[in-house]
């Protein structure tokens, strides 16, 4: 029995005071306490009792015998037993000796007192024995595991190094070999001989180095740069992680341009970062490749940026961006929030397109001159990227093909992608264009070869047209059929050099996830970048632009479309409704007023004109149905009568007669925008957010 001080909070109605521990066992100390106390107790009864005193000796041997059987099942050592066992037949030499002569004499007294010292003294140094045998014990597994593990590492230091040899007449001497902690194969670190040999040598002999080693089909022995030039890595891998399907990370925390974004991962489970922020980026992958997939990837990294908005062009009905938007539309999320989408601009049609790069142009050619002062300030020649002025990544699916159409318009077209890419590297515009082909048109335009060094190429088992050579000039022994499986390929950057990578799989209800986790992280177009774009940005999300996305929302009865990629209103209870068109009209609204305010605590980056969102003009350009001029009329006019007191939006929406059937969202919609065009002046923050028509602002 030994006694604890409890550190934890007391319980109620507990007395304070030590805890006493019933299950602990005997220290050195406790131990001989409890022995020789036992031991005084029974000869005392004994001799009062008139105990034979041969039972006492019976008792002692019983025990001793029961401890030895019990440590040596604990597999103690041989002094810990005979100590154990000794103590039992002392203390029971002694009960027979005091129950005979008489216990309560100074002789027994003393001789008892003596005997526990005794026991106390030696049961401490047999525990210390017993610690540093166990220890000894550890120590000695842990020897035998890393003689083990090192004899496996110079089995395959010798291996390597005699492969080298034979295949590339190399003799390279290993000092290192490092597990992947994935289990799916190891990095040789190896000196080269010396006479200038270079790692290259080793590189271009990467298949033959793999069929000698027999690796299984799909891993590779690639070789690269070592720490100095006179040393190589060469990564082997030995399991095929290549083939399967892995989904995209549920971590969706924030990212950032500067940190990287992840891509994919290496055949060691390693992820590949994509760093953008002068780079753009080329996917090529033929149909059925994982290319869409890989799109969808990309999206879903810059969605989880904070310093990013992404801007994308698909001609083929805008289906890469689509699932992006979707969720935006059908519905809010937690709470009854506004769920901005995972793109900040898609354009599903050449003039769309036009705007768009036309926008990223004069945003490019604004930001140079206004952000001199700031690159000044910050001595930096490239424009300082935050979540106040955020880049723009333009993702431009099959953009390669516009850049090879002989066709007119889309010459055009092609010229505005490469005077994007060609100015706007510092001010930060980048492109990520995905092609069906690395075809002459695409690499042979030197401004993609220099601009574009963060490349994939998706093989998907096809060989036609996949030039790996001309991707990714200078990188050797890479074949197309390494890795002949959808979503896999390879992928190059600036870090990291071309070799084998699988992207992830994700699916459209992980895209929706993502859409509703990253909602309130989007930045916001900073004022100089949206003035620049002008009512061709601020009215991207309008009526008439994106009237296109409603076709594609299934009505009401009509059966949902099979799982393509697009249907995530399907995702939905089923007795919920599609919106009718006009609902979504007015979701879209809503949508928008939120796009352009900035999440809270971060300073507003809107022009002061209100281009980013100008609703009240379509008052009066027509656009919307009399209905819902008819609505905001009434807001209006309930706005007017609060006078100088002001109202919110929920009193409005309850002073609101039912039958205009505007939500609360539409109503807060309406009145940020007056706010921002001047119809209204906003008081306050978060619920005690008042709106005063300007009528009854001092000094009107
Ligand atoms: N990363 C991946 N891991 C595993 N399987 C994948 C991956 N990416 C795609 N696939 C599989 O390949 C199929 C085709 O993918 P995806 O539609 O992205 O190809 P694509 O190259 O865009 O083809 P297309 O141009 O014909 O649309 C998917 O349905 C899926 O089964």
């Amino acid at each position: 029995m030994t006694t604890t001080t409890a550190k934890t909070k007391k319980p109620k109605g507990k007395a304070p005071g030590p805890v006493w521990d019933w299950t602990a066992g005997h220290g050195p100390v406790t131990g001989a306490l409890s022995a020789t106390s036992g031991c005084l107790a029974v000869a005392t009864t004994g001799a009062a009792t008139g105990m034979p005193p041969g039972w006492a000796l019976t008792i002692g041997t019983a025990g001793a015998i029961g401890h030895t059987i019990t440590s040596l099942r604990d597999r103690l050592s041989a002094r810990t037993v005979a100590m154990r066992a000794a103590s039992w037949l002392l203390g029971a030499g002694w009960t027979t000796w005091a129950i005979t002569t008489g216990p309560l004499t100074w002789a027994a007294l003393g001789s008892l007192a003596a005997l526990g010292a005794g026991i106390g003294t030696s049961a401490r140094a047999t525990l210390l024995r017993e610690e540093a045998r166990e220890l000894e014990a550890i120590a000695a597994a842990e020897r035998q595991v890393a003689r083990e593990l090192s004899a496996e590492r110079r089995a395959i230091a010798a291996e390597w190094a005699d492969r080298i040899h034979r295949v590339c007449g190399i003799s390279v001497r290993i000092l290192a070999i490092e597990q992947w902690p994935t289990n799916t194969g190891f990095t040789i670190d190896a000196e080269l001989p010396p006479g200038g040999t270079t790692y290259e040598r080793i590189a271009q002999y990467a298949p033959q180095l793999s069929a000698d080693a027999r690796l299984p089909h799909g891993c590779t022995a690639t070789a690269t740069a070592g720490i100095d030039q006179g040393r190589v890595l060469i990564d082997v891998t030995t399991v095929n992680v290549l083939a399967g399907e892995i989904t995209y990370p549920t971590d969706y925390s924030p990212l950032s341009l500067h940190t990287g974004i992840p891509w994919g991962v290496r055949t060691d489970g390693r992820e590949v970062l994509a760093y953008l922020r002068e780079q753009c980026a080329l996917v090529v992958g033929p149909t059925g490749s994982g290319k869409t997939n890989m799109a969808h990837t990309i999206l879903a990294g810059f969605a989880r940026t904070t310093d990013v908005l992404t801007w994308v062009i698909d001609l083929n009905a805008g289906s890469a961006g689509l699932p992006w938007v979707r969720p935006a539309l059908d519905g809010g999320g937690s709470g009854g929030t506004v769920v901005r989408p995972g793109v900040d601009w898609l354009a599903a049609d050449y003039d769309e397109a036009m705007l768009m790069l036309t926008a990223a142009v004069r945003i490019a050619k604004h930001r140079k001159t206004a952000y001199q002062d700031l690159m000044t300030q910050a001595n930096t020649d490239l424009l300082p990227i935050s979540d106040r002025i955020p880049q723009i990544m333009i993702v431009i699916d099959e953009g390669a093909e516009i850049l090879a159409s002989p066709d007119r318009a889309l010459r055009s077209l092609a010229e505005k992608i490469l005077e994007v890419i060609r100015i706007a590297r510092a001010m930060g515009i980048r492109t990520v264009l995905t092609a069906l082909g690395a075809t002459g048109s695409v690499l042979g335009n030197l401004m993609i070869r220099r601009e574009a060094k963060v490349r994939v190429a998706l093989t998907g088992g096809e060989k036609e047209g996949m030039d790996l050579a001309k991707q990714f000039p200078g990188s050797r022994g890479l074949r197309v059929d390494q890795a002949p499986y959808k979503g896999a390929g390879f992928m190059a950057t600036p870090e990291s050099p071309a070799a084998l990578f699988k992207s992830w799989r994700i699916l459209p209800n992980q895209i929706r996830d993502i859409v509703h986790t990253t909602s309130d992280r989007h930045p916001t177009l900073d004022t100089l970048s949206a003035k620049a774009a002008g009512a061709d940005y601020a009215r991207r999300w309008d009526h008439g632009r994106t009237a296109w996305i409603r076709d594609h929302t299934p009505q009401p009865g009509t059966a949902p479309a099979p799982a393509a990629g697009l249907n995530l209103t399907a995702l939905r209870t089923e007795q919920q409704p599609a919106p009718e068109p006009d609902d979504i009209t007015r979701q879209f609204r809503d949508i928008v007023a939120q796009l352009d305010t900035p999440a809270p605590g971060r300073p507003s980056t809107r022009p002061d004109n209100g281009q980013g969102l100008n609703l009240s003009a379509l008052r009066n350009s027509g656009a919307e149905g009399g209905e819902d001029t008819s609505a905001r009329d009434a807001v209006l006019a309930i706005l007017l009568a609060a006078g100088p007191e002001g109202t919110g939006a929920s009193a409005i929406t309850r002073a609101l007669p039912p039958e205009h059937g505007t939500t609360r969202q539409t109503i807060v919609g309406w009145l940020r925008a007056w706010a921002e065009d001047g119809t209204a002046v906003r008081i306050g923050t978060g619920t005690k957010t008042r709106y005063v028509h300007h009528r009854h602002t001092p000094g009107t």
